[in-house]
C-alpha cells in the first residue's frame, strides 16, 4: 500500500530560534515522486525527518492518507528512510543487513523470500553473502535500499542517498531508483541540493530557500517558468544569465531595456508582456536569459522576436557537441541572495576555493567589471569563480560558430525566452497570468 502525505503549515523551530522550516504546505499523492531541492541548510532534511517522525513538528499538521499523524511514533508510520551515509552493520552480510528490519518486526518469521525478492529487484543477488567491507560504495547503497524495500514500506524518504558516490555511479543509480520506485508504485520524497538530479528524477520538484517553499512544479515548469529570481538562478546549468537593468519607455520612441552601457530595443508593436514593463519605468529590474536564448549571429539574420546586444568574447568552454561562449556586454550582473557558493563550471574551481577567496573580493570584482557608463570592454577580464566574469553572458554556440577570444560579436536575444523580475525578485515577464502552454 502506498500513501498520501500532506503537510499543512508545518514549521520547525530549533533551539535558539533557528527557523528551519517555515509554514510549509504540500499534498503528495499516493505513488508520486517528489524532490525537495534547495541549497544546503534550507530545511530539506528537517522536512523529511518530520515526515519520518524523527523530529517533532513545532507547529502545523502532518497527514498520512488523510489521518493526522504528527503524534505517531516512527515505526507506526511504515515509512522507510535511506540516508546519505548508508549505515550498514559491518559484521553482517548483505543478506543479514537487508533482513535486519524483518527480524526486528517478526523475529520468528523466515524473511528469506522477501530478502531474495528485494535483492533481485536491485540486481544484487550475487552480493548477498558479502560483508559491507567487500562492497563498493554503489553496492553498499543498493544494500541500504534493499533494507528499505524489504519492509514493503508505504513510502520512501531518501535523504541525498547518492551524494557519496562518484558522478557516473550517481547517474546510474539515480535512474535505477526512479525505475524501482515507479515499479513498486511507492510514494517517494527525495532530498537533494543537486538541481540536475532533481530535474531528472521527480514528478514534481519543490524548490526551497531558508525553510520556505519558493515553487512547486514539474521540472519543466520550474525551469521554464521560475516564479522568482532565486528559482531561475538555482535551476539549470549553466546558471541563467541575470543582469541588472531599467526600462526606458519614452512616449515618442520605442521602448527599450537599458543595461547601463547598452540599450536593447523591444520590437514594435509591443507584446502584451512587454507592455506591462512600462509600469517598471524608473525601477531596477533583473533580466534573465538562459544560455540557449541567445545566439551569436549577424544582425541581418535577426528574427522579429529577437533583439540585439553587442559584446566581446571573453572565454570559450569547449564541450564537444557545442561551446559555451562567455560574452561581456558591460551589463551589471544581478546578485541573488541565498544561493550556494557559485557552482563551478566544468574544469573550474571548487566551492572551497571560491569560499577561500571570499565573497567580498568576488563582489568587488563583479562590481568593477559591471561599472555602467562605458562601452563593452575591449580587453576581456578573466573568468571568475562562477566561471564567468561580471556581467558576461554565457551563450551556447554550435560547432559551426568558432569565436575567438577578444572578438566583438553581435548577440541576438530571443525575446520569447526573456525573463524579467521586479526589484523584489518576482517574475513579471512572462506575466504569471499569461503562462505559455507547457507541452509535457
Ligand atoms: N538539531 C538541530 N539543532 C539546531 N539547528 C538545526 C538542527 N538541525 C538542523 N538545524 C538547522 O536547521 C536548518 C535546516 O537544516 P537542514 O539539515 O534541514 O537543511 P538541509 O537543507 O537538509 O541542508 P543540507 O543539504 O546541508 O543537509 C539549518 O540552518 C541547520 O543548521
Amino acid at each position: 500500500m502506498t500513501r498520501a502525505i500532506s503537510l499543512r503549515d508545518v514549521s520547525k523551530v530549533y533551539s535558539r530560534d533557528v527557523v528551519a522550516v517555515d509554514r510549509m504546505s504540500i499534498d503528495i499523492a499516493p505513488g508520486e515522486f517528489v524532490v525537495l531541492l534547495g541549497p544546503s541548510g534550507c530545511g530539506k532534511s528537517t522536512v523529511l525527518r518530520m515526515i519520518a517522525g524523527l523530529e517533532p513538528i513545532t507547529s502545523g499538521e502532518l497527514f498520512l492518507d488523510g489521518e493526522e499523524a504528527s503524534h505517531l511514533p516512527p515505526a507506526a508510520r511504515r515509512l522507510a528512510m535511506v540516508f546519505q551515509h548508508y549505515a550498514l552493520y559491518p559484521n553482517m552480510t548483505s543478506r543479514q543487513n537487508i533482513g535486519f528490519p524483518l527480524r526486528i518486526e517478526s523475529p520468528h518469521e523466515d524473511g528469506g523470500a522477501r530478502i531474495t525478492e528485494a535483492a533481485r529487484l536491485l540486481g544484487i543477488e550475487e552480493l548477498l553473502d558479502r560483508y559491507p567491507g567487500q562492497l563498493s560504495g554503489g553496492e553498499r547503497q543498493r544494500v541500504a535500499m534493499g533494507r528499505a524495500i524489504v519492509r514493503r514500506p508505504s513510502a520512501f524518504l531518501l535523504d541525498e542517498p547518492l551524494s557519496n558516490l562518484d558522478a557516473k555511479l550517481r547517474n546510474r543509480l539515480r535512474a535505477e531508483i526512479a525505475t524501482l520506485t515507479r515499479h513498486l508504485g511507492v510514494t517517494t520524497v527525495y532530498v537533494t541540493h543537486d538541481q540536475a538530479e532533481a530535474m531528472s528524477l521527480g514528478d514534481r520538484v519543490v524548490v526551497m530557500r531558508d525553510g520556505v517553499i519558493q515553487q512547486i512544479g514539474s521540472a519543466r515548469e520550474v525551469y521554464r517558468l521560475p516564479e522568482n529570481v532565486f528559482v531561475a538562478a538555482f535551476v539549470g546549468t549553466p546558471r541563467i544569465n541575470l543582469l541588472r537593468a531599467t526600462v526606458h519607455a519614452p512616449l515618442d520612441s520605442r521602448m527599450s531595456i537599458d543595461f547601463g552601457t547598452q540599450r536593447m530595443q523591444l520590437p514594435h508593436p509591443l507584446s502584451p508582456d512587454h507592455q506591462m514593463l512600462r509600469v517598471q519605468m524608473g525601477r531596477e529590474i533583473t533580466v534573465g536569459l538562459r544560455s540557449e536564448a541567445a545566439r551569436i549571429a549577424s544582425p541581418e539574420e535577426m528574427r522579429p522576436t529577437e533583439a540585439l546586444l553587442n559584446g566581446v568574447v571573453q572565454h570559450v568552454e569547449y564541450q564537444g557537441h557545442e561551446s559555451l561562449v562567455h560574452v561581456t556586454t558591460g551589463a551589471r550582473p544581478a546578485d541573488v541572495d541565498g544561493l550556494e557558493a557559485p557552482r563551478p563550471a566544468a574544469g573550474q574551481r571548487t566551492r572551497r576555493a571560491a569560499r577561500a577567496e571570499g565573497p567580498g573580493r568576488l563582489r568587488r570584482m563583479l562590481a568593477r567589471q559591471g561599472r555602467p557608463g562605458g562601452p563593452a570592454p575591449e580587453h576581456p577580464p578573466p573568468p571568475t569563480a562562477s566561471g564567468r566574469a561580471g556581467g558576461a553572458l554565457v551563450v551556447r554556440a554550435g560547432t559551426e560558430v568558432q569565436p575567438r577570444i577578444g572578438e566583438r560579436v553581435p548577440l541576438l536575444l530571443d525575446l520569447d525566452q526573456l525573463y524579467v523580475f521586479d526589484s523584489e525578485g518576482h517574475r513579471i515577464c512572462p506575466a504569471p497570468a499569461r503562462r505559455p502552454r507547457i507541452d509535457s
